[in-house]
């Protein structure tokens, strides 16, 4: 397809832990297209972030296998040298934490500063203080002329992570990672933060990727979700799909842990058991089998493999098709 940006085949990042290498990201597949929000979800330790570094090459020791072809360009095994001349250009991040993402001692107009003289150097000076100034407006930051004096600790939360967006979209990047970019917030920050997103998203058209824990923010926010659980994929469709016909069991336990809390008298679900830690992962059958157990065995796949429900929407696994849970009604349609 002509505006597909991203396409990610079969990829598999292995950290080495003792003697052995093991897989975070485990054979992922997934496309993400111009002007385009796929948000990636899961519980921590599913392999959201270790998803998000492979495609920003910043992961030194890891073993990375399969494509990340990005316009074009097949980014698994480019030299550094490179992957730093896309990085902060067409790949713009966003992180968690903004107080660890800015340097504590610079004024954050230098540092919206530093990434337009990495790479567009042939800026002038006065040039680029004006386009920091753009910058800064263009992320709705009050008084910017003031703010760029400022450093990281005379700012609240929200505009520093205010700050940290307009580094990360300070050369225009065709693609965004921003990973659970609002966490850190308070809750009414976090909406005027997705909101800012959202708008860049349209003023320069890139495609995001959004990786969160958060389904409110998913339903808020994407355009097509991937639900990650234990390295790999489990589902992947369009949000209206994934929130009104989700499938996969992980799929329907997140969202069920989600929907009760809206049912004032009902009881929060909660999943069994945790995600196993990398050396534990079970790499044969169902990895989320453990967390089910009343569904019997035969229900779920050998060696599960993604199957098309419908057109665009994709299920790990036929244990899809046998499950319930096992104490109460089956909810958890979301509410649009
Ligand atoms: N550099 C590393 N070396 C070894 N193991 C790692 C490394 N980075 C991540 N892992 C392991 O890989 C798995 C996936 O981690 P990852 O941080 O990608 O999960 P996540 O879904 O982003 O969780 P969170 O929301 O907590 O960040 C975890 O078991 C984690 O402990």
């Amino acid at each position: 397809m002509m505006d597909e940006l991203l396409q990610i085949e079969h990829l598999t990042t292995s950290f080495k832990i003792s003697d052995d290498y093991y897989a975070a990201v485990d054979d992922v597949s997934l496309t993400v297209r111009k002007n385009e929000i796929v948000a990636i979800v899961g519980e921590s330790g599913s392999g959201k972030s270790a998803l998000a570094f492979s495609i920003m090459g910043l992961h030194n020791r890891a073993s990375i296998t399969g494509t990340i072809r990005f316009n074009g360009q097949n980014l698994v095994g480019l030299p550094p040298s490179k992957m730093n001349s896309l990085r902060g250009k067409e790949i713009g991040m966003i992180f968690q934490d903004p107080l660890s993402a800015l340097n504590p001692l610079m004024i954050v107009g230098a540092q919206i500063e530093e990434a337009l003289i990495l790479h567009q150097p042939s800026l002038s000076k006065k040039e680029r203080k004006h386009r920091v100034i753009e910058l800064l407006t263009q992320v709705g930051i009050p008084s910017p002329d003031l703010v760029y004096e400022n450093y990281p600790h005379e700012l609240s939360g929200g505009m520093r992570q205010r700050v940290v967006i307009a580094i990360a979209v300070a050369n225009q990047p065709k693609l965004l990672i921003a990973d659970e970019p609002t966490t850190a917030l308070d809750v009414t920050i976090q909406l005027q933060i997705l909101d800012l997103i959202r708008k860049l998203k349209n003023d320069i058209e890139a495609g995001i990727i959004l990786i969160t824990h958060d389904l409110g923010v998913v339903a808020e926010m994407a355009d097509r979700v991937a639900v990650m659980y234990a390295g790999q994929i489990v589902e992947m469709a369009d949000i209206y799909t994934l929130l009104s016909n989700p499938k996969h069991p992980y799929t329907r336990s997140l969202l069920q842990s989600v929907t009760s809390t809206a049912e004032p008298k009902s009881t929060l679900y909660t999943i069994q058991g945790i995600v196993p830690s990398l050396k534990n992962l079970p790499r044969q059958g169902c990895r989320f089998a453990p967390r089910i157990p009343w569904i019997s065995e035969s229900a779920h796949e050998e060696q599960p493999e993604m199957h098309e429900a419908a057109p665009g929407h994709y299920v790990r696994c036929s244990c899809y098709n046998h499950f319930y849970f096992p104490d109460k009604e089956d909810s958890n349609v979301w509410r649009f």
